[in-house]
């Protein structure tokens, strides 16, 4: 990964939704281009937070955020061109899914960022074939997302990200809700993603993602702090730590 571009930067980053109660505590990092990071946690400690930081859909009050060396503010969103390259290039999976679905259909639902990046008709509709089968949810497309199942409106929501296919992909707790063979076939999509060489940050709980996904792994505490950086080795060897930190 040595000599890949750095995509984000992050120093002394603090972020409160109310004041006095952090949310961020004073966070530093870097992610390259093509890194796959796990960022694990107990309930609370900010993982959902810096995901939404790293989306522009935060702002931090203390602190910066450089995407790819510009700093990264509210403003920045103001520029058309780079809201454009930013939107295609970088998504957040929620972890509640029903904040990023609206349309009254799942294909409706599949096609509107191709529609905001100007696909043409039939290419959208290629599109969406391939992705809808990939996806398992060709017999969803004519329903509405929110009449769906938990684990079927997941499936819907990642589709209609990875459709648009982004360079840089945010997956909060990507596999809650998802039954055996979903998840089994999540995990081997997201391999395929590294692969090609797309950078995944995703905040987790869940054990059988760690092992074998992630470059590095970030422990965060609830202090909001990122409190060990390491591969899965280093992070998992030391039990007294995971302990410690409530993750096994
Ligand atoms: N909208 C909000 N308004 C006020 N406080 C919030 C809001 N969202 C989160 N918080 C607080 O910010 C802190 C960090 O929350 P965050 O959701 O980032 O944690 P998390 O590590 O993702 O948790 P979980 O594992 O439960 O999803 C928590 O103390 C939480 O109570």
């Amino acid at each position: 990964m040595d000599g890949s571009k750095i995509l984000f930067k992050l120093v002394d980053v603090s972020f409160y939704y109310v004041s006095e109660r952090l949310a961020l505590n004073s966070i530093s990092l870097e992610i390259k281009e093509g890194e796959s990071i796990g960022i694990l946690g107990p309930n609370g400690s900010g993982k959902s937070t810096l995901l939404k930081i790293l989306d522009g859909l935060l702002f931090p009050q203390e602190g910066k955020v450089f995407f790819e060396g510009r700093e990264l503010r509210e403003k920045s969103f103001e520029d058309p061109n780079f809201n454009r390259y930013f939107r295609k290039k970088v998504v957040l999976l929620f972890q509640n899914v029903d904040a990023i679905l609206f349309s009254p259909t799942v294909r409706d639902e599949l096609a509107f960022g191709l529609l905001q990046l100007g696909y043409s008709d039939s290419e959208i509709e290629r599109k969406i074939y391939e992705c809808s089968r990939k996806f398992r949810i060709e017999n969803l497309l004519k329903r509405s997302p929110f009449q769906l199942s938990e684990g079927e409106k997941k499936k819907v929501a990642l589709a209609s990200l990875l459709i648009i296919e982004p360079d840089i992909i945010l997956l909060d707790e990507p596999t809650n809700e998802l039954d055996p063979r979903s998840v089994r076939e999540l995990l081997s999509y997201i391999k395929e993603l590294r692969a090609a060489g797309k950078t995944i940050i995703t905040a987790t709980h869940d054990l059988q993602m760690v092992n074998g996904f992630f470059d590095r792994i970030f422990v965060m505490n609830e202090e909001k702090k990122i409190l060990k950086v390491g591969d899965y080795k280093t992070i998992f060897s030391d039990k007294e730590f995971l302990k410690e930190v409530n993750l096994i």
